[in-house]
Order: structure tokens, then sequence, then C-alpha cells
């Protein structure tokens, strides 16, 4: 039918029927361009022709109006890219319309220290986005910020892909609770995989990214105190190696990821910290002895009790952590509490501090 049309259409032109009357050379030049566009409008308004050149204009320019992201990636690069940066294309969160828009932040953990930082950088007035797969983190730790605009929750394993837009990626998402070593596979692939992804991710956004370490990559160490120059000494085949050699991953693909890639990048090695929203089943000597006490039950210092550790508050680590994003800092910094002691001098401060915390009558529902 098309072929048949097209042969009609030259074949028919409206002044073909009339006489031939040879033209003269000037008169002959001078018509041409006035035949040639009577010639290209005759054709142009046969058959709604102009109707479908300029619906199909609008269509185009409609479709690359709307999705400026896939006309500024071709087909031909996306699979490749998404697969070797593990996005998947085309999950664009709405809340915040550019990379560079100001104030926008996100924090990886809705657990003990995630949701103290998403306190603070809602208060400061960032907008929150949240990403959490509640295995270790709870949503009792930010309810009070459902209903706030700036702040978002997202049910997410960061193990799987996530393409979000913001300006800073606080990555603390992995167990950190001596009773989840148990769970080694998730562990290791929360801090191998899930790493990885954040860092595509800030990679592909030009977000500054943040990765929470531990001072479990020193292991046993054998300088005291550990500066940030010490390569550690790491047992690789422990009951808890699977967090301190996940951690230690991490901060290689950290480290990769700034020289590789040009990511702007901060290692916070985190000390032993304690606070509200800590989990008394968490398995850590400072909500240990506390539960302990309160029950009025015999403390369980390990070993001679002799060893010491240096112990931080929750909202100071979070007040370094956000300074630390915010300077120039390239590589691992250590955030603790410089002054230590012994874990049997720690069971006796825990012992004094709950007994007087029990005299007052309005806890009394808290202590046995
Ligand atoms: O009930 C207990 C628990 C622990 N301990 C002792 O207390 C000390 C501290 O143990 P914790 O498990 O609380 O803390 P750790 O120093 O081993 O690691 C901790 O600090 C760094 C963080 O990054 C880790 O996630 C966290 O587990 C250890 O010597 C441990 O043997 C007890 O004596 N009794």
């Amino acid at each position: 039918m098309k072929q048949l049309h097209k042969q009609t259409s030259h074949q028919i032109p409206t002044h073909a029927a009339k006489p031939a009357k040879p033209p003269s050379r000037s008169a002959a030049s001078a018509s041409a361009p006035t035949s040639f566009l009577r010639a290209a409008a005759w054709y142009l308004l046969r058959e709604q022709r102009l109707v479908f050149v300029i619906a199909g204009a609008v269509i185009a320019s409609t479709f690359f109006l709307l999705h400026p992201y896939h006309s500024s990636f071709p087909l031909l690069h996306t699979s490749d890219r998404f697969l070797h940066e593990g996005f998947l294309p085309g999950v664009r969160h709405p809340s915040f319309s550019s990379p560079s828009s100001s104030g926008g932040s996100v924090a990886v953990g809705a657990g003990f220290v995630g949701s103290h930082l998403v306190d603070k950088l809602l208060a400061r007035g960032d907008n929150v986005i949240v990403i959490d797969n509640f295995f270790t983190g709870r949503k009792e730790n930010v309810v009070h910020h459902f209903g706030n605009p700036s702040f978002e929750l997202i049910r997410h394993d960061v193990v799987e892909p996530i393409l979000l837009e913001v300006d800073e990626i606080y990555h603390l998402a992995c167990p950190a609770s001596p009773n989840c070593f148990k769970f080694l596979t998730f562990e290791y692939k929360t801090n191998v995989m899930g790493t990885l992804n954040m860092l595509g991710l800030a990679k592909r956004i030009g977000a500054r990214f943040l990765l929470t370490s531990t001072s479990e990559v020193y292991g046993d160490p054998l300088e005291h105190p550990q500066k940030e120059t010490y390569w550690g000494h790491v047992n690789p085949i422990g009951v808890r190696s699977c967090y301190d050699e996940g951690k230690r991953t991490a901060e290689t693909l950290t480290m990769d990821y700034h020289r590789g890639a040009e990511v702007e990048v901060r290692i916070a090695r985190i000390f032993n910290t304690y606070g509200p929203r800590m989990c008394l089943d968490d398995g850590r000597v400072v909500s240990n002895f506390v539960a302990q006490a309160l029950r009025k039950e015999p403390m369980t210092v390990y070993g001679d009790g002799k060893q010491t550790r240096s112990f931080q508050f929750v909202s100071d680590l979070v007040d370094g952590l956000i300074a630390l994003m915010q300077s120039e800092h390239i590589g691992p910094f250590n955030l603790g509490n410089p002054g230590e002691f012994t874990m049997l001098e720690l069971a006796e401060i825990v012992k004094e501090v709950v007994r007087s915390f029990c005299n007052h009558r309005i806890q009394a529902q808290y202590c046995r």
C-alpha cells in the first residue's frame, strides 16, 4: 500500500495536464525556486504528511525533555556501566532534584549510631534518607521523625544496588554487635557488597562518602595507643574475623575508589561507644554490665578483667563523624575517647551508676 501511494503521488502533479509551453531561459531559471517550493509544499500537504512530521517532532522532544537522564547516557553503555558500578538504572529518588541540592544527605542505617546521626543531621536542617534492612536497625529509633518532610526511611539492604541523589553518604550499614558475628556471610557481604554499592553510588552522583570503620581493624594490637598509621595485628580466621577483615576490606575498597575514581572519601575508625538506643542484648560490655546491674545479677567480666578500653558517648561520636565528613582529611581517622580503664574498673563504675539510678523511685520500673 505504501509503495502504491508513493508512486501515485509522484505521477499526478496538478499542472501536468496543461499543454507544455517552452519557457525562455531566463524565465525558467527565475521560476525554478518557486516551483521547487510549490512542489515541496504540495508534497507535505498531501495525505496529512505535515501533521505526521509535526506530531513526530513533538513526541521526540517531549521524550527527551522528560528523560534527560537517558539522553545523556546512551543505551549502548548503560548495561556495562550499571553492572560494573552496581546500579539499577532508572530508580530516581523524587525528593532530591539535583545532586548539588543544598542540605541533601543520606545516612545509611537506623541503628544505634545511625539514628543519633540522623537526629543531628535533621536538627541542622539537612534532608536525610535512611536506608536500613532492619536486621539490627530498628524503626523505633527514628519513629520520632515520621511526618518530617525532610526525612525518608527506605527498607533496603545495601547488598543490593540503589540509586539516590544526595550530596553525602554516611555508610553505617553493618551489625557491630558481638552477638551478630555468628551471621558470618551476612557480616562480610554487608562490608564488601554493601560498601561497593555505596561507593559506586558516590562515584556516580559525585557525593562525598564516609565509611564507618572500627578500631577492630587493629586486631590484637602490638602498639599502644594505636595510631592511624599502624597496620594492625589481625587474626584472619578467628570467630570475630568476619567483622575485622570485612571492615579492613571495606577500607581497602574505599581508598581504591578514591585513588581510581577520585571519590571524596572519609574513613572513621570508631572505638567503643555507648549511649541510648543500645540494645540490652547487644553483647557489648557496657550494655551487658548495665543489664546485669539492673537485674542485680553478677557481672560477666571476661578473663582477668585487666584488659583496657576507652568509651565515648554516642553524641560525641556523631559530632566527630559530621566534623570528619566536613573536613578535608582523606584516609582513616580514629574516633574515640583517649582515656582508658580496665573492665574491672568499668564494672565498678556501672554498678555505682546503676545503684544511684535505681535509688530514684521514678526509675524503679527498670530495676529489680
Ligand atoms: O560481658 C562482657 C562483654 C565484654 N567483656 C570484655 O569487654 C571488652 C570489650 O568488649 P566489647 O565486645 O564491648 O568491645 P570490643 O572492644 O571487643 O569491640 C567493640 O568496639 C569496637 C567496635 O567497633 C565493635 O563493634 C565493638 O564490638 C573485651 O575485653 C571483652 O572481653 C566483658 O568482660 N564482659
